[in-house]
């Protein structure tokens, strides 16, 4: 079974994403992370949330076995608009979060780690935004998120080429806060929740509604254009090869149609 689960310990607030074996990102997880946050936001004792995945990654994306279950260009833009959602309320969140990294951080589960406030990445981390190999676009604001933490340039070419970089790299381009170990990821990131849990929560709280108004005014209508791509791309022919090529362990044949 795919889930979430939540444990609060000493003002620290645990989401642990338990989805084997990548931590695909299904709509029922972006479903129970939803209500997760409900949960937390009802707890006063929280101040700090570490986000991170059991097993081999933090997380690989969307479920790409579930695109295969959808048909119409409207049930991709739903989803994606879903995802953004989500992810729009975690970075809207009074709660600071901290996204512990270790494994890969791809495509949708890139863009989850993006909507926290901080990362703490495993050294050897694998983290980018790889959807244009499967003959599509990232679509839970990965295009409008990437470029602000790691700069123009620098986004264009992860997401052109699919490429990911390194949890050592991510940090000097500024996409996260500390790469350790990959042993030591959970324990840093609950080093710096710590940190931050030992402030007064309504001084944690202004800080967290003030910081995002340096936010660009255009973000949103980058975010909801995104939907609506993410949507069209998927009735072109090669969404279909790049999606059915990952399923059967292949390179796809990309017809530029
Ligand atoms: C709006 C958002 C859109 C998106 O997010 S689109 C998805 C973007 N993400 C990706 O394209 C990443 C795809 N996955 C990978 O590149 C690789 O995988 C990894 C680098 C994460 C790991 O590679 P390796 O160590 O060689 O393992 P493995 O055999 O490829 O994967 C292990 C199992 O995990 C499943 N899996 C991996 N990623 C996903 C995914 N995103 N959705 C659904 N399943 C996934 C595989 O199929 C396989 O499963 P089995 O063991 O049953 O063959």
């Amino acid at each position: 079974m795919s889930t979430i689960v939540l444990n609060v310990e000493n003002h620290i607030a645990y989401l642990t994403i338990q989805s084997p074996p990548a931590n695909a990102l299904s709509s029922q997880i972006i479903k129970d992370l939803n209500e997760l946050l409900d949960q937390i936001e009802e707890n006063p004792t929280v101040k700090a949330i570490v986000l991170h995945g059991e097993g081999r990654f933090f997380s690989a994306g969307a479920d790409i076995k579930e695109f295969t279950s959808l048909q119409a260009h409207s049930d991709y833009e739903k989803l994606a608009k879903n995802g953004q959602r989500v992810f729009q309320r975690l970075e809207d969140f009074k709660i600071p979060v901290i996204a512990a990294i270790h494994g890969a951080a791809l495509g949708g589960g890139l863009e989850l780690a993006m909507a926290c406030h901080m990362r703490v990445v495993a050294e050897n981390a694998k983290i980018g935004l790889p959807e244009l190999n499967l003959g599509i676009i990232p679509g839970f604001a990965g295009t409008q998120r990437l470029p602000r933490y790691v700069g123009p340039a620098k986004a264009y070419e992860m997401i052109l080429t699919g490429e990911p970089i390194s949890g050592e790299e991510a940090v000097a381009f500024g996409l996260a806060n500390q790469a350790v170990h990959e042993e030591k990821v959970l324990e840093a990131a609950t080093q710096l929740a710590v940190k931050i849990a030992a402030k007064s929560r309504p001084t944690i709280n202004q800080v967290m509604e003030l910081v995002n108004y340096s936010r660009s005014d255009k973000f949103l209508k980058g975010v909801e254009a995104e939907a609506q791509a993410f949507g069209k791309v998927f009735g072109t022919e090669d969404a279909k090869e790049g999606v059915q090529a990952f399923i059967e362990k292949r390179k796809p044949k990309f017809i530029d149609k």
